[in-house]
């Protein structure tokens, strides 16, 4: 039967989206559902409403059978305008709904000749849940427990390769005693023949154990790079208190932690209840024997754990140190312009070296506790060789001990004492991996699971579908940790949608604290910002962050293309916004003389770009962004007069008439585009009124 629209659904983007997010669990309010029912929806709102409800969308271009699994479920755009929601993809075919919304396999050849190309893969933000782990360490807990089946393998596996090991052991006991005295080479044959079924038995158990452990691994390693980045992600500005560089360093203690769940090491720890095996069977071959085993464990264990004590302080000591000396590098290598300019180079040799031999001092003395313990491990299976010949020598000559027995029991006591002598550097791995969990700690606690003041949707949090731009500072203090006076004083201030504001004042008065404030990147100590008439301690960010455009002082530029930037914040813009938005900026100029145009690419951090263009770029960005509160930090401090005068021109045109806007600028000629002034002074409000009266105080200020 040929395939046609009756057997798979195909509908509007709106009535897709709608099925998609009933399909995922997300209950979308009921006006909502109308709303887009009645007016329906373009593939740019489509993204809206995706953040909204805590949902992501991802657009990408592929064929149907070169879609990865991570794409579903996801909207196919078909040719016309239609959508079809995908579930899942498997050998040539695709699961889709026919149109009494059952699940439906049909074939990628049916859906192909009408798929457009275009396909939204629309998924769950990591949803925080009620039971989510606080700690990284509960998370690792969390995900090595899911994975308990590729665990219990290798326990299982373990147990079978120790009991396996003992066949080499009892082999040689067997020729040694039995087939060597008689001469029974078809005795011999046929033991060789068995003893070589069980080394391959061994082998692929081995094998299929590394297989699991390595897979699980894989796993968790992969779960741990996405939750890092998913919790930063999460955080809000007030909330991450690291640097760069430190936090550079807690994503490579995830690789610790991955050492410490890969083969070698757990292999050991797995190993290690087996001594009691090996030496129960050495008991019982080699009678007295056992005790030369039992004595160099009595000695290696607490050996060991005396070690990890000394050590655990002093390895904190230099993953201290370390963070410092790569806080430093990282510093170094985005300021060196400014310190071959400035002819520091020796004074930051100087700091270096400092933190480079206190980063040695604590690594090697950190390292030579540990050098005598592993000195005597190495020492320690020559020992259990030598002492088991020369008491088994004795037991020979007193009758009690074939020479056979002799030669099993030297083979079990070293295979015995081998984990032990792994102990100390197991846990050296271990205190490390707790090290780099401990560092994780601030990451995950403040992250989407604990959820206050996040990015998430959380229940506690209301929703804001519509934002009436007005906003409202009431009795506002704010003080930043690191400071002893307040930055800002007991604010009053509302500002009615549609108005468009100025902030200004001298440098430190607290201009760009209050719009931090303002977007939700900084809580207030007292008072409170609202935003629509809504406290936004209450509101859910992401809600508020549909609706408002931020331009921030520092101009951020990512590596990539003109395009990549500038969709960062609305990835469905068209080409016309785009032209429009580099139009009002100027940026269109300088897209112009690139051969590649938007395609032009860009370096880390927009190192190939000159400070104006960046900051036309970021400005365009914002622009594009389109919500209905914009609030631009020094949007033109780095442009020339003439860009500057068009960015003034051409900017009311562009703003709605309920748009607000709130410029914090320096600039006077930016002036023009404000009705109204707000002038700060030491973090108070000092005036505030029409323009041109506020501009009048401040030069008869001036002048008087
Ligand atoms: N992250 C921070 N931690 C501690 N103090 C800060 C921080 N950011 C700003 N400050 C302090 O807060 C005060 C106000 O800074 P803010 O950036 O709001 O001033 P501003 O009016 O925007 O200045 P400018 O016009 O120079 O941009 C300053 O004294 C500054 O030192």
């Amino acid at each position: 039967m040929p395939i046609t629209e009756q057997t798979f659904h195909s509908s509007s983007l709106s009535d897709a989206f709608l099925i998609l997010t009933r399909l995922s669990g997300v209950d979308l309010p009921v006006e909502v559902s109308n709303e887009l029912i009645l007016k329906g929806m373009d593939t740019r709102q489509l993204h809206q409403h995706c953040e909204r409800f805590g949902l992501t969308c991802q657009r990408s271009l592929s064929a149907l059978g070169k879609m990865p699994e991570a794409t579903f479920p996801c909207l196919l755009q078909m040719k016309g305008k239609r959508f079809v929601v995908a579930l899942a993809a498997r050998q040539g075919e695709v699961q889709v709904l026919d149109k009494e919304s059952q699940l439906l396999w049909v074939k990628e050849s049916a859906l192909s000749e009408r798929f457009s190309g275009v396909c939204y893969s629309i998924q769950k933000a990591g949803e925080p849940d009620s039971h989510s782990p606080v700690t990284a360490s509960d998370w690792l807990k969390r995900e090595v427990a899911q994975l308990w089946a590729n665990y219990a393998q290798v326990i299982l596996a373990t147990l079978l390769i120790n009991c396996l090991t003992l066949a080499v052991p009892v082999f040689t006991h067997f020729v040694f005693d039995k087939v060597l005295p008689n001469y029974a080479t078809e005795t011999l044959l046929a033991v060789t023949i068995g003893i070589g079924l069980v080394i391959l038995a061994d082998f692929v158990l081995r094998w299929l154990r590394s297989f699991y452990i390595d897979d699980a691994c894989r796993h968790i390693t992969r779960q741990a790079e996405l939750q890092l980045i998913d919790s930063l992600l999460r955080q809000e500005a007030h909330q991450i208190n690291l640097s760069p560089a430190r936090l550079a360093q807690q994503a490579q203690g995830f690789s610790r932690v991955k050492e410490a769940l890969s083969s070698s090491i757990l292999l050991t720890a797995l190993d290690i209840p087996f001594f009691i095996l090996f030496t129960a069977v050495i008991g019982v071959i080699g009678g007295p024997l056992m005790w030369v085993p039992i004595a160099v464990a009595a000695i290696l264990i607490p050996a060991s754990i005396i070690n990890y004590r000394l050590t655990r302080k002093r390895s904190s000591l230099a993953t201290k140190t370390q963070t410092e000396k790569n806080a430093c590098l990282h510093e170094l290598t985005q300021g060196l312009e400014t310190i071959r300019a400035m002819g520091a180079g020796q004074s930051l040799l100087s700091r270096w070296r400092i933190l480079v031999n206190s980063s040695n001092r604590h690594d090697f003395s950190h390292r030579r506790v540990g050098s005598v313990l592993n000195a005597f491990v190495i020492s320690a299976s020559q020992i259990v060789v030598v002492a088991t010949l020369v008491m088994g020598v004795f037991l020979i000559q007193s009758g009690v001990l074939a020479p056979g027995s002799l030669f099993a029991c030297i083979i079990l006591g070293s295979r015995a004492v081998a984990p032990l002598m792994n102990l100390t550097q197991l846990l050296s791995r271990i205190n490390l991996s707790r090290q780099a969990l401990k560092q994780l700690d601030p990451i995950f606690s403040n992250s989407g699971f604990a959820n206050a003041g996040t990015e998430s949707p959380d229940a506690t949090q209301q929703r804001l579908y519509h934002l009436i731009p007005d906003i409202e500072f009431q009795d506002l203090s704010f003080r930043y940790p690191s400071d002893n006076q307040d930055t800002l004083h007991g604010i009053n201030l509302s500002i009615s949608a549609g108005e468009r504001v100025a902030i200004v004042g001298a440098s430190g008065s607290g201009k760009t604290t209050l719009t931090r404030l303002l977007s939700g990147g900084l809580i207030p100590d007292s008072g409170r910002v609202s935003v629509s008439g809504h406290d936004l301690t209450g509101l859910n960010l992401a809600d508020v962050r549909q609706h408002l455009s931020v331009l921030q002082q520092q101009p951020f530029v990512f590596s990539g293309s003109v395009r990549s930037n500038l969709l960062l914040g609305n990835a469905s813009a068209n080409s016309s916004e785009l032209d429009r938005a580099c139009f009002i900026t100027g940026l269109d100029q300088w897209i112009s003389r690139c051969r590649k145009g938007y395609e032009h690419p860009i370096d880390e951090y927009g190192s190939n770009l000159s400070g104006g263009q960046k900051q036309a770029l970021c400005l365009s960005r914002t622009l594009l962004h389109g919500g209905s509160l914009l609030v631009l930090d020094e949007p033109t401090s780095a442009m020339d007069n003439l860009s500057e005068a068009q960015f003034c021109q051409r900017l009311p045109d562009f703003l709605g008439e309920d748009q607000t806007l709130v410029l914090v600028t320096h600039r006077a000629s930016l002036l023009q585009l404000v009705d109204r002034i707000i002038v700060l002074a030491h973090g108070r409000v000092v005036a505030d009124g029409a323009r041109d009266e506020v501009l009048k105080k401040m030069q008869a200020v001036r002048t008087g």
